[in-house]
């Protein structure tokens, strides 16, 4: 059936593309960000994180990652300037991580990745009716991606490593209210932009994405927990470990990748 993808050695990325031709598309993400052969674009402002009336509504767990989901019935979380056009709706966020000490990122910065990379995904509720069908158009979605690395304890993630174990099955939801993402953002929003795709199958090439330089750091023992999530159902007999659920980097293709000033 068309979702038996995932990131083990029989079905993982290198193997997408018989299902999704999508994956040798010309705007396909992750990529690997060189800085030293970026333009800087002067014409690049500032992004503006509307997060304050943020409500999270639960946490889950799709066998693919965590993922934590919005009410995006209003323009109350929005993301807006920066290389968009539109003011973009918070929808959702959830993370890519590797398996123990090595690397989780999805996007590398000069060939180095990071422990893990949180996406927040948003979507363009002025040209779209629906996130669904904004997610298959090339202007529909915008991801803000945040690099982590370990080191101390991040104050507030605690918040998400606690409710992990109430997710740890592929399928499992549960009430998560009140969480606002503000509390996991660096102190610099400098970015990188450019155009490309989801990271996941379909692999639709609806994403500008917007990389933020500066990580966040977060303990090895928080990273830990996400580790303990399971990509199997509790009904499965086999139990398999949520971890390595990150694509590699994909061919830029001549693509512009810009950088705030
Ligand atoms: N990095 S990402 O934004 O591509 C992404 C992931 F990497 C994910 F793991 C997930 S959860 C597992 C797939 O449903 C995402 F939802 C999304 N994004 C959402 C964004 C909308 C959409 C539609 C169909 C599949 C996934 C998604």
């Amino acid at each position: 059936s068309g979702n038996n993808w995932g990131y083990g050695k029989d079905n993982g990325p290198s193997l997408w593309h018989k299902q999704y031709p999508t994956a040798k598309g010309n705007r396909q993400s992750p990529i690997d960000i060189i800085p030293q052969q970026l333009s800087q674009d002067p014409g690049l402002g500032p992004v503006v994180l509307n997060y304050d009336q943020c409500t999270s509504i639960n946490i889950s767990n799709n066998g693919h990652s965590v993922v934590v989901e919005f009410d995006d019935s209003d323009d109350r979380s929005v993301i807006r300037g920066g290389p968009l056009d539109n003011p973009y709706r918070l929808k959702q966020f959830h993370f890519h991580w590797g398996g123990k000490g090595c690397h989780g990122s999805e996007h590398t910065v000069a060939g180095n990745s990071y422990a893990s990379e949180l996406h927040l995904v948003h979507w363009n509720a002025v040209k779209y009716k629906t996130y669904g069908e904004a997610a298959a158009a090339p202007d529909g979605l915008a991801v803000l991606g945040i690099f982590l690395e370990t080191g101390d304890d991040h104050r507030w993630l605690h918040a998400i490593t606690d409710a992990l174990y109430m997710v740890k099955f592929k399928g499992s939801i549960t009430d998560f209210k009140g969480f606002n993402p503000k509390c996991l953002l660096p102190s610099s929003l400098h970015y990188w932009t450019y155009l490309g795709s989801l990271t996941t199958p379909p692999l639709h090439e609806s994403v500008t994405w917007i990389i933020l330089k500066e990580p966040i750091t977060v303990s090895e023992r928080q990273l830990g927990k996400f580790r303990m999530l399971l990509s199997t159902g509790e009904e499965e007999d086999q139990r398999i470990r949520m971890e390595n659920n990150f694509r590699p980097p994909q061919p830029l293709k001549g693509r512009k990748v810009r950088s705030s000033v």
